[in-house]
């Protein structure tokens, strides 16, 4: 009985189909895995380049396209359309073996010989070349082949080779963007190849190349499996992995690691994947983030992934306050929550007693970003402390009274037995020195990029230093807090440890470039203070252009959401697949009352309200952190709102301050955009946001 298995495409294109004709796809392959003449489903193809494709017959109108190597028994599911468009794809499509990964690619030939003949015409100019960089041996070492050699060398710019993206063979593909992009062979080697060891490699064995392809080619056991793949066709990551997801992911380490990555390169994934290995293992893990809804998340997938419930009993996914407040609560006592308005009070009634001459904001600020980031316990300390960040220089005599304004307010924390998230933190830490034990031996961190020092500590203090102690993964470009921590300075050595994962399996090419623009002049660090950058993060998957809508008005703005909400809709998006992001609170609830007037079922998000099926979901950018939907609308991205006035310090106060605030509204902006898989709207009214003149060229 041949074997069966499911390229990732198929899936894809499985997705695009409406619901009768999906499901004829699965009556017939159900059918096609249960037989023993499995191969009596297949027709031959007429005039077609590699005679090993064949088709197999959903309807009158609709083909698989199936490979069936000359030897071995597997048969891979690569592609279904309707009979004319499946014919025009395999009509010119070759298969073969790369040479340093040995993975199965698929390529068009035609296509790629029709470019080349252009460019062989084009007449000879002294334009560099895009890999003049690169030398023949290094291409091959990365496993380029001979046809892709030449085709390389007659490339000038990066343009020319995305235009044939899903035309090449796709690792080539990926590791000519990553140098072109500007990343080292090295880098290229290990972000993009993987650290593969494949001995022998024999370029006619389509059948081992293609069970060596995990990561586009998944194996299934029975119709049962099959069944499971397309019921949830959006949660393939569970199956197929990146090979560098799959190492990063299953390797150990000395010590910690970081994990970065732009938008949507599966770092989340790779958590869950992590997290299960471990457990799987024996150890006792603490799979944490930033924010509840988050956790939830992932404590979902994780379910998707394993359903073992010893092994999931060893893994606690719980946020790091949820963490730090349950052991102040076992081991110091109850206590009392301070809100952020009271909070406010009582900084306010403390600036007005000390007739101090700073917002209270600043007030506020000072004492998380500087005292408690640091431990600051002394004045002597704090009138030394370096106040990276923080811009507005301070004099000893002011320093000293923002000192008495913390200890009083420290104080009646203290008598009130009040406490705020930080200082639960705080205490924790303490207790968790004092614990005879270590609660976790692993700790497994998703969206690192926003955590506050004093919830690294917390951390830090909950696993022993070691092998395989902290998984860390974080995007910096993400970074929507004013939290900016070094590892080092909160006790976590990463030793050099770091990967970076470069594809992004959520948003199309288009809706990705244009979230990129928005980054392109910024410096950003990762979590070890390295310079980082999105270069040769890319997308497999194209779409449309965003959408940009300029309103006169917010009634008209509004409305023409209701529009564009309704034709996705109407095009076959169910309402939960569907994500609205605001700046503010104000104008999420107000275009959430507006579908509702239309009759779209629409739920504002907040902090205690996660989704719910049938409903679109309208938040914050601050909330669609994590999240992700076939499609988004991003409201008011107008002039005043984004950047909003009021979160951005005045650059004549403080020039520091003023271009870190500058810098995390342009951040918030890409990450409500990155949330999109296919459709991304853009919309203002008045005046646009100064931030869209770069992505959309106006
Ligand atoms: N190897 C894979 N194959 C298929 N889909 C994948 C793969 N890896 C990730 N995905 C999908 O890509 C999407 C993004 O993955 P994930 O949320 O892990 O990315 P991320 O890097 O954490 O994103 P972000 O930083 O933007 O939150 C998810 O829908 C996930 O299912």
């Amino acid at each position: 009985m041949p074997r069966l298995a499911i390229h990732q495409d198929f899936l894809r294109d499985l997705i695009r189909l409406e619901r009768p004709v999906a499901q004829k796809v699965l009556d017939t392959l159900g059918k096609f895995g249960q037989t023993a003449h499995a191969g009596a489903h297949l027709e031959k193809l007429q005039d077609i380049r590699d005679p090993r494709f064949k088709s197999i017959r959903i309807d009158r109108q609709y083909r698989g396209i199936v490979l069936v190597p000359d030897s071995g028994d597997l048969l891979t599911l690569l592609h279904v359309d309707t009979h004319d468009e499946a014919y025009a794809w395999v009509r010119n499509r070759r298969v073969s073996v790369n040479m340093a990964t040995g993975h199965m690619e698929i390529r068009d030939d035609a296509i790629i010989a029709e470019t080349m003949d252009g460019l062989t015409r084009t007449p000879e100019t002294t334009v560099d070349k895009l890999f003049d960089h690169v030398s023949d041996g290094e291409l091959t070492r990365l496993g380029i082949d001979e046809q892709m050699l030449r085709f390389a060398r007659m490339l000038t710019d990066v343009g020319m080779l995305e235009a044939l993206d899903g035309k090449l063979p796709q690792t080539q593909f990926d590791v000519l963007f990553g140098l072109a992009a500007g990343m080292s062979p090295e880098e290229v080697w290990t972000d993009l190849v993987g650290s593969v060891d494949v001995p022998d490699i024999d370029p006619g064995d389509v059948s081992a190349a293609t069970e060596r392809t995990l990561h586009k080619v998944a194996l299934v056991d029975g119709p049962e499996e099959l069944m499971e793949l397309f019921a949830k066709p959006f949660d393939r990551w569970r199956v197929y992995l990146h090979p560098v997801q799959r190492e990063v992911a299953f390797r150990s380490y000395a010590g910690s690691i970081q994990v970065t990555g732009g938008p949507g390169t599966g770092k989340t994934v790779v958590a869950l994947h992590r997290a299960r290995h471990l457990a799987r293992r024996g150890g006792r893990v603490l799979l944490t983030t930033f924010t509840a809804t988050l956790t939830r998340s992932l404590s979902e997938w994780l379910r998707l992934l394993e359903t073992d419930e010893e092994v999931l009993s060893r893994i606690d996914v719980l946020t790091v306050d949820q963490v730090a407040r349950k052991l102040v609560n076992d081991h110091v006592g109850s206590f009392a929550l301070l809100g952020n308005e009271e909070e406010k009070q009582i900084w306010r009634r403390i600036r007005r007693r000390r007739d101090l001459d700073l917002p209270e904001k600043f007030l506020q600020e000072e004492w998380r970003q500087v005292v408690l980031a640091q431990e600051i316990g002394t004045l002597d300390d704090y009138l030394k402390a370096r106040r990276v960040g923080r811009g507005r220089r301070l004099g000893s005599l002011q320093r000293t009274k923002i000192w008495r304004a913390v200890t009083e307010f420290e104080q009646e924390l203290a008598e009130r037995r009040y406490r705020t998230f930080e200082t639960i933190c705080r205490e924790a830490t303490r207790v968790l020195g004092g614990l005879a034990t270590f609660p976790y031996d692993h700790v497994i961190v998703d969206e690192a990029q926003d955590l506050h020092p004093v919830r690294w500590r917390v951390l830090r203090a909950a696993v022993p230093e070691g092998p395989d102690d902290l998984f860390i993964t974080a995007d910096t470009h993400q970074r929507i807090y004013d939290n900016r921590v070094s590892l080092a300075a909160v006790g976590i050595r990463l030793g050099g440890r770091s990967t970076t994962l470069r594809i992004n399996y959520r948003t199309t090419g288009e809706i990705l470039t244009w979230s990129c623009a928005m980054l392109a002049d910024e410096k950003i660090d990762d979590l070890d203070g390295r310079r980082t950058d999105l270069a040769g993060c890319r997308s497999e998957m194209r779409g449309s252009e965003p959408e940009m809508f300029g309103a006169a008005t917010r009634h008209a703005e509004l409305a023409r959401l209701v529009e564009t909400v309704n034709g996705w809709i109407d095009a076959g998006v169910r309402p939960e697949e569907i994500g609205v992001a605001a700046r503010s609170e104000t104008l999420g609830q107000s275009a959430a009352e507006a579908l509702a007037l239309a009759g779209i079922g629409a739920l504002f998000l907040s902090r205690d309200r996660d989704g719910t099926t049938d409903h679109v979901s309208v938040t914050t950018m601050h909330r669609m952190k994590g999240l992700e939907f076939r499609c988004v609308a991003v409201i008011g991205v107008s002039a005043g709102q984004i950047p909003a006035d009021n979160a951005v310090t005045p650059l004549t106060e403080d020039a520091t301050t003023h271009r870190n605030d500058l810098q995390r509204e342009r951040c918030l902006l890409f990450v409500a955009g990155t949330r999109a898989r296919e459709r991304l709207h853009i919309s203002w009214h008045g005046e646009p946001s100064p931030f869209l003149k770069l992505s959309s060229g106006r």
